[in-house]
């Protein structure tokens, strides 16, 4: 089959290339944003087509010279050099063609809270080694490693232990780990950073393997305020398992605003911490206006939106599936003199049949993984006599499935804010606020 010529004119939620020829669209891995390129068809289905980049014939107009090569990225960032005005563009529209096309909506504009900063905002990563002891990142869907110098995305605490934990792996010989064949040792290296200036390690290992000395080395570099270690044998599974402490504080500290919050290493907290806070801002505005007697905050993680809501209502109920998340919760709750809180350890599916639904005044705060709201819990808030709702997403297509739902129960869209949380990615946080009579 010939190859063909296609100018991208969008990019998709996994940040594939949109192209539109002869009424049909096509989807290019690795395509930019604006440029035009000569490509080969993958495979043809019946409403759209993948193809295979070939090469640029036409370079984007929207691309900036970031001097930055791909072993700074250290992770996927589609947008990393497209002009910072034309990334809000895409996400807004990316947002408002999502919802107005799964949920039935017809929104033409939407507010949207631009980042404060295009580099260095990520206190969170996750590093792979490659055998020779090189920290590495995955390329786009493979177990391909590239090798990384340093990390343009992260923050200036990540950047310097990336530096100096690189010298003491290659000081030490450390081992990374071969996905081909399984063997080796280092799997992953999960960094963690607060505003604070403290910085938590987690190193996933292939096998028990002693290394002491290079913990002591590690630990008297001061590189880390929190260091763990766990095993994970299984081929090509790169996930925390059970941990050991090994030295340094168990938790870190970060600080929004006047309220701080200890998180332990397997609890979830948002990736950048400034655009993060102006999340939780957004749902007090929201939440102000409603003026309810209680919140219901399902997916709590370590309850900061919960307590950063608690002084306008009287009861917060905080739901999260995570135990070690809820007892930082309860600790971060102490922290910050924060006293009408109640906590549920279980799935948010199991506690919507053990919650109030129906008492005076509830507001109900949704923050769910990507998969969204599981359908009984959508059914029984339909069902409920709670009537508004606030539903925090970084999924613009679950929302949008579940908002369709929502509105089967009389819930109309009120307002929709995406927040620019993942700069230089096509991804957005959205933030919804849902109502009925
Ligand atoms: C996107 S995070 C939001 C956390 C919190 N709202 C925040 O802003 O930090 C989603 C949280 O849901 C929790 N989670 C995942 N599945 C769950 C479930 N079925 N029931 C309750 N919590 C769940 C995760 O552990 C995680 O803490």
């Amino acid at each position: 089959m010939e190859n063909i010529v296609l100018e991208i004119i969008d990019i998709d939620d996994s940040g594939r290339g949109v192209a539109k020829l002869d009424k049909m669209i096509y989807f290019v891995e690795n395509a930019k944003y604006g440029e035009t390129i000569e490509a080969s068809i993958i495979k043809e289905k019946k409403s759209f087509i993948i193809a295979e980049k070939i090469k640029t014939l036409e370079k984007s107009p929207f691309i900036e010279n970031t001097k930055i090569n791909k072993n700074q990225l250290c992770g996927v960032y589609d947008l990393y050099d497209i002009e910072y005005s034309k990334q809000v563009e895409l996400k807004k529209n990316n947002i408002i063609n999502t919802i107005n096309r799964i949920a039935g909506e017809s929104l033409t504009d939407i507010k949207f809270i631009e980042a404060d900063k295009r580099y260095g905002y990520r206190n969170k990563i996750e590093l792979k080694v490659s055998l020779d002891g090189k920290l590495s990142s995955f390329n786009r869907n493979s177990y391909d490693l590239i090798n990384i110098e340093n990390c343009v995305m992260t923050t200036i605490e990540i950047s310097n232990v990336i530096e100096k934990l690189q010298d003491l792996i290659f000081k030490h010989n450390l081992k990374g780990y071969d996905s081909l064949t399984g063997e080796g040792l280092l799997k992953n290296v999960i960094i963690r950073s607060t505003s604070l200036g403290e910085t938590m390690g987690i190193f996933v290992l292939n096998k028990e393997y002693n290394l002491r000395k290079f913990y002591i080395a590690l630990e008297s570099s001061n590189i880390f305020t929190s260091f763990y270690v766990s095993i994970n044998s299984q081929k090509n599974n790169y996930k925390i398992k059970d941990l050991v402490h090994v030295f340094g504080k168990k938790k870190i500290t970060e600080q929004l605003g006047d309220y701080r919050f200890n998180i332990s290493p397997k609890a979830f907290f948002q990736v950048n911490k400034n655009m993060s806070y102006k999340i939780y801002l957004q749902s007090q505005e929201y939440i102000k206006s409603l003026n309810p007697t209680v919140i219901i905050d399902l997916y709590s993680g370590v309850s900061t939106t919960s307590i950063i809501l608690a002084k306008c209502a009287k009861k917060i109920v905080s739901v999260e599936i995570n135990k070690d998340a809820v007892k930082d919760a309860k600790e971060n709750a102490k922290l910050n003199n924060i006293e009408n809180i109640e906590w549920m350890d279980i799935s948010a599916e199991r506690a919507i049949d053990n919650i109030e639904l129906n008492g005076e005044n509830t507001v109900a705060l949704f923050d769910p993984p990507r998969k969204g709201l599981d359908q009984n819990i959508i059914q029984k808030i339909g069902e409920s006599k709670i009537n508004n709702l606030i539903y925090i997403s970084c999924n613009p297509s679950t929302l949008a499935r579940d908002i369709k739902l929502f509105k089967e129960y009389g819930f109309r869209l009120v307002e929709v804010t995406g927040i620019d949380q993942f700069v230089n990615t096509i991804e957005s946080e959205v933030l919804t606020l849902l109502t009925r009579d």
